[in-house]
């Protein structure tokens, strides 16, 4: 676990007997963890749901890993850093049927695999289940009012009023336009480090043409980060998702970042710098002259230009820039994970990445970057995308929490204000959907077997909160993987060694460093 309850006792000394306790416990992080554990459950307080909700009937099938009053929190500790895989061994053991989750503090969940389960929740009893207070405790920091942690009417606007970017011409012109460009730049950068017999950090590039990606589609705003050295904004991105990835795992967050003082402060920066890095896009449209303002087309000008609700309101700027951010966390790190990723199982089966080659340069002749039409055309390098996609989903794990009790379609009774849960990763490797091979990587699966329901398949999550960039994401992550393998065979350095991040995301673990060489 890398936040050590050690590791999370301020770095300057407290006043008095505390200060005494915390300076013998810092050196003795077992004991100090113990304590505090025991501390954490000996203290009645107020923000346990535990007591608001009726005892756990026996007939609940505990997570496998749960002990008594502790719940999961020694599982949740001791799997920290692989916490999708244990997870997915935790649903092995109990034939992938729905779990409950329970830790002092925190309000017992549950979670299901059962496509069933997962279709009720996200379609058929929709209006019942809603982001909720959970998520909205831990990451209204960086999502504020934006469209993740939106519901009812607020997010049935932002939804509809988004949409419109989200068009086939509107992606015929980010393919010959924006991706071009910004793909033109790549393939320099590639050029250089094959000729120099260097290894490049690919994860890095990718979160770089992503973002400029979507700064010019969201917000007709040229951010540069292929062309730049470091990328502040971007860095305090990935640090505040680490961050707020230990709130959504660790029952006893709000407590631990009281006693962490340094670490808050530091994320409280980040915070700044994110929110300033927003303001400044939308302070440079306001700048605008009216003429060039009415010219554009981008999401940042439908915001500015709808009513926020009934009364004609327009957004402020807060919202506005809560709404910047949800988009740049959306229209970059999934996409450039599910990117990195690829290259990943593609280093691990040099027979796919030829048979990727070779279907690239049969569809592209002559041409060195792909059109429109042929990259919606090429059925071997969608399904590389999509099976990487499916086995390391960058939003690996999600739920949603019921306004009124209610029973899922495997009988599981859900009272009132519970949250239902899901990890797209472990489902991802569940052999009554997938198959004996549900765990190997096997582009063709997608050619060659019927396709999977998105309540089977949720890494674009399901039913009408389905993700709105799904067709975006999938035309940009091909368009960038075969103008890629078109130039270059990439190859990473030591995939063996590669493995995920526990964020809100599915990072890479580090960095993704490859091997480039020039292939025409
Ligand atoms: C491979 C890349 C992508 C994956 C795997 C992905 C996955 C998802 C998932 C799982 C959700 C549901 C999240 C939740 O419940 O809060 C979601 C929602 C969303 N995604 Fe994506 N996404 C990808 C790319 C994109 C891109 C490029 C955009 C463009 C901006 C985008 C825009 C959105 C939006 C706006 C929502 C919120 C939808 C709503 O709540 O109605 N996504 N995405």
């Amino acid at each position: 676990m890398p936040a050590t309850i050690s590791a999370l006792i301020p770095q300057r000394a407290a006043p008095g007997l505390l200060a005494r306790l915390l300076a013998l416990l810092a050196g003795r992080p077992r004991v100090s963890t113990a304590l505090l554990l025991l501390a954490l459950v000996l203290v009645r307080n107020r923000h346990t749901a535990l007591g608001s909700y009726p005892r756990m009937s026996k007939s609940y099938i505990r997570h496998p890993g749960s002990v008594p009053v502790l719940g999961v929190i020694p599982w949740a500790i001791s799997n920290y850093d692989r916490l999708h895989d244990a997870m997915t061994d935790a649903f092995r053991q109990v034939g992938f049927k729905t779990v409950v989750i329970t830790a002092p503090f925190s309000p017992p969940r549950f979670i299901v695999s059962d496509p069933r389960c997962i279709e009720y929740v996200l379609r058929t009893n929709f209006d019942n289940f809603v982001k909720g207070k959970f998520f909205d405790d831990r990451l209204h920091d960086i999502l504020g009012t934006g469209i993740f942690n939106a519901d009812g009417e607020h997010w049935r606007v932002l939804r509809k009023t988004a949409a419109n970017i989200f068009t086939t011409r509107g992606f015929r012109m980010f393919v010959e336009t924006i991706f071009a460009d910004e793909m033109k730049l790549l393939v320099a950068k590639l050029d250089e480090t094959a000729v120099a017999g260097q290894a490049i950090d690919m994860k890095d590039l990718f979160f770089r043409f992503t973002l400029d990606g979507f700064g010019m589609i969201g917000f007709g705003y040229p951010l540069h980060c292929m062309s730049r050295g470091s990328v502040p904004f971007a860095a305090a991105f990935d640090r505040m998702q680490t961050y707020l990835a230990y709130r959504v795992t660790s029952p006893s967050w709000w407590i631990e970042e009281r006693i962490k003082a340094s670490a808050r402060s530091k994320f409280l920066a980040d915070k700044r710098l994110i929110r300033e890095f927003a303001q400044t896009i939308i302070d440079q449209r306001r700048a605008e002259t009216a003429e060039k303002r009415e010219a554009r087309s981008d999401l940042l000008t439908l915001l500015m230009n709808v009513s926020a609700d009934d009364s004609g309101r327009k957004y402020t700027d807060d919202e506005l820039r809560d709404h910047v951010l949800n988009f740049l966390i959306a229209g970059r790190d999934t996409t450039a994970q599910v990117l990195s990723w690829t290259v990943y199982y593609l280093s691990l089966h040099p027979e796919a990445r030829k048979k990727l080659m070779a279907e690239i340069d049969a569809t592209l002749g002559d041409a060195t970057y792909p059109t429109y039409e042929q990259v919606k055309g090429m059925k071997y390098a969608n399904a590389v995308f999509s099976e990487a996609l499916r086995l390391s989903p960058p939003v690996a794990r999600n739920g949603k929490t019921a306004i009124e009790a209610c029973t899922l379609p495997d009988g599981t009774f859900v009272p009132k204000g519970m949250t239902v849960g899901w990890f797209t990763y472990s489902m991802s490797r569940n052999p009554a959907v997938w198959g004996a091979d549900a765990e190997a990587f096997r582009p063709e699966r997608w050619i060659e077997e019927r396709i999977r329901t998105q309540y089977e398949n949720t890494s674009f999550n399901a039913g009408p909160r389905i993700c709105l960039g799904k067709a975006l994401a999938e035309l940009e992550g091909v368009y960038v993987l075969v103008s890629m393998f078109r130039h270059f065979d990439v190859v990473a350095v030591d995939p063996s060694k590669i493995t995920y991040a526990n964020s809100l995301t599915l990072p890479i673990k580090g960095e993704l460093d490859c091997r480039i060489t020039k292939r025409r």
